[in-house]
């Protein structure tokens, strides 16, 4: 790892880079956090960094920082489960998880090219794709801290079933981790399934080196080991209370941005070896940041080729890793290299993150308004939520609004989305693509983003639901006012009923798709869904947003 503002680098090394406006007044940030020593105090995990509300919270949630040597001796035990499991000819690995337990592993898996199945959606299609592959030869990782998150519970429900109706016993093939004694702990312990107890002294986010970040990975054949010796390696720079601390650095680089009011932080793969990197990223700073109405909004974008990368508008700051020299609009700035493998990049990110709460003044630790979404979910599957009912209906698309934007005579999908489009803020807004879909069958939908990027002039995200809940979810809702939400729901080929529960997969989807739209509307927010009754009203909202 070299520090920020050091040119020097080997061609075709893998680095992150990062670019901001204002060199002098990063460097007087950054001298603000070594004088503080920030890095050495979170190192001894002192709670008292992020002010007296955040401390109760903070003084539970920052084990993560030795994790590179408390992890240890996990390695060889996941190692010795997969050595058991092979006997029995299991070779296919299948993690049931949101966001923080699900995220790392995907990272760590897809850099070492290891196979993973990530099931984090409550799409009955996708649930259903998952559940009918190889279920012989399957091992199904069940991860959540708080053992409470009903996506995570009723795709468990849905593979135990599936695994007693192949006359599986279950006990052998599901492996959880979850904290101790949350329901899960018992429930599982009482079932006979393996149980790991992962440090409970660490937040979601920033478990990617606890057992929800090494079980699923050591399964599914990950160097784990070699994960852990990264990010060990990298402690002793990311502790030091020193200018070249790269986490130093990457925190006073987004937080001078902010200061100057380029609060996007848009993230690109430079042909890096970690496909999936930003999406982790996105939920450790989207989470970590995005409450009290301000934060860092992550646009996780294609590539640095598409046209929204850059040259940068003024509310943006770009952010790459890996080795390709990437074209920006640098010529006002500089860009910090920081060569690092993956463990020491995901380490970097957690203390810069930590540190640019502070800066932020916020508290990095809590997700204040995830819980309201679940809520609202919650109240439409008991039936307190009234059924939404369609502004129109074009062709094979329904159209939902919520109240006090769309124009009156509005007829067309076409004209409601530029309408919306209309309502997205020329300085300041963003639009956040949400696809309640199957996020593998219906990739193509996810051309739509730079097509909307380029249409609007402005930061377009794009998240599937209910994955994104779980990561920008949190910003949309406690940073700033300033997005525009786009929801697409679709029809199942086929529902699936969750053992058990008194609802479908498909009831669950839509109760999220619709909570959520009503917490955003209830924030003053425009929200517009498109429903496609069929593929072919799929396709046509794609060609409509310019997927063409
Ligand atoms: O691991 P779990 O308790 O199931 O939580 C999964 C996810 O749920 C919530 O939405 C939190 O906001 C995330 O930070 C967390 O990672």
């Amino acid at each position: 790892m070299t520090a920020p503002g050091a040119a020097e680098h080997e061609p075709g090394t893998p680095r992150l880079s990062v670019t901001v406006p204002d060199r002098a007044a990063y460097d007087a940030v950054l001298a603000e956090l070594v004088d503080a020593q920030v890095a050495s105090a979170t190192a001894r995990q002192d709670p008292t960094l992020w002010g007296p509300e955040a401390e109760e919270e903070a003084a539970k949630r920052l084990s993560w920082v030795q994790l590179p040597s408390a992890s240890r001796p996990l390695v060889a035990e996941v190692e010795e489960l997969r050595a058991q499991l092979q006997l029995q000819g299991v070779d296919r690995v299948v993690l049931c998880g949101m966001g923080g337990s699900s995220l790392a592993p995907e990272v760590v898996c897809a850099a070492d090219g290891v196979g993973l199945v990530v099931v984090d959606s409550s799409d009955p299609d996708f649930v259903r794709d998952a559940l009918e592959q190889r279920l012989q030869h399957t091992v199904v990782v069940v991860s959540s801290k708080s053992g409470g998150t009903v996506e995570t519970d009723s795709q468990r429900r849905a593979f135990e079933k599936a695994f007693r109706d192949a006359g599986v016993d279950p006990a052998g093939r599901i492996v959880v981790v979850t904290d101790p004694g949350s329901p899960l702990d018992e429930e599982a312990t009482a079932a006979g399934y393996r149980v790991f107890r992962a440090d409970p002294d660490v937040g979601g986010r920033y478990s990617a080196l606890t057992a929800f970040g090494l079980v699923p990975s050591g399964l599914a054949g990950a160097d784990t080991g070699r994960l852990l010796d990264e990010a060990a390696a990298a402690r002793p720079l990311l502790e030091s209370d020193s200018p070249d601390n790269p986490a130093l650095g990457l925190a006073a680089a987004l937080a001078t941005a902010h200061r100057a009011g380029a609060d996007k932080l848009v993230l690109a793969d430079a042909g890096s070896p970690f496909p999936g990197l930003g999406d982790w990223v996105e939920q450790l700073v989207a989470e970590s940041t995005g409450k009290d109405g301000t934060g860092v909004l992550p646009v996780v974008v294609e590539n640095t080729q598409v046209p929204d990368f850059a040259p940068s508008r003024p509310d943006e700051v770009l952010v790459t890793w890996g080795p390709d020299e990437v074209a920006t609009d640098a010529a006002s700035g500089f860009a910090a290299h920081l060569e690092a493998p993956l463990g020491a990049q995901l380490l970097l990110w957690e203390h810069a993150t930590a540190a640019l709460g502070r800066l932020l003044g916020i508290n990095p630790f809590d997700q204040p308004d995830v819980e309201s979404a679940k809520a609202a979910a919650r109240e439409m599957l008991d039936g307190g939520g009234s059924t939404p009912t369609p502004v129109f209906v074009d062709g094979d698309v329904t159209v939902y609004a919520s109240d006090g934007w769309l124009p009156a005579g509005t007829d067309t999908a076409a004209g409601a989305v530029e309408a919306l489009l209309g309502h997205v803020d020329r300085e300041r807004g963003y639009l956040a693509v949400q696809a309640y879909l199957h996020r593998l069958r219906d990739a193509a939908l996810a051309v739509v983003r730079p097509a909307l990027a380029e249409r609007t002039g402005r930061p377009v995200t794009f998240g599937w639901g209910p994955r994104f809940l779980h990561s920008t979810g949190q910003y949309h809702k406690g940073g700033p006012a300033t997005g525009v939400f786009l929801q697409v729901t679709g029809q199942p080929v086929a529902d699936l009923a969750v053992p058990d529960r008194p609802f479908t997969f498909h009831e669950f989807l839509t109760a999220q798709a619709v909570g959520d739209g009503r917490v955003l509307a209830e924030h003053g927010r425009p929200v517009l869904r498109l429903h496609a009754e069929s593929a072919a009203g799929l396709e046509a909202v794609r060609t409509l947003l310019g997927g063409v």
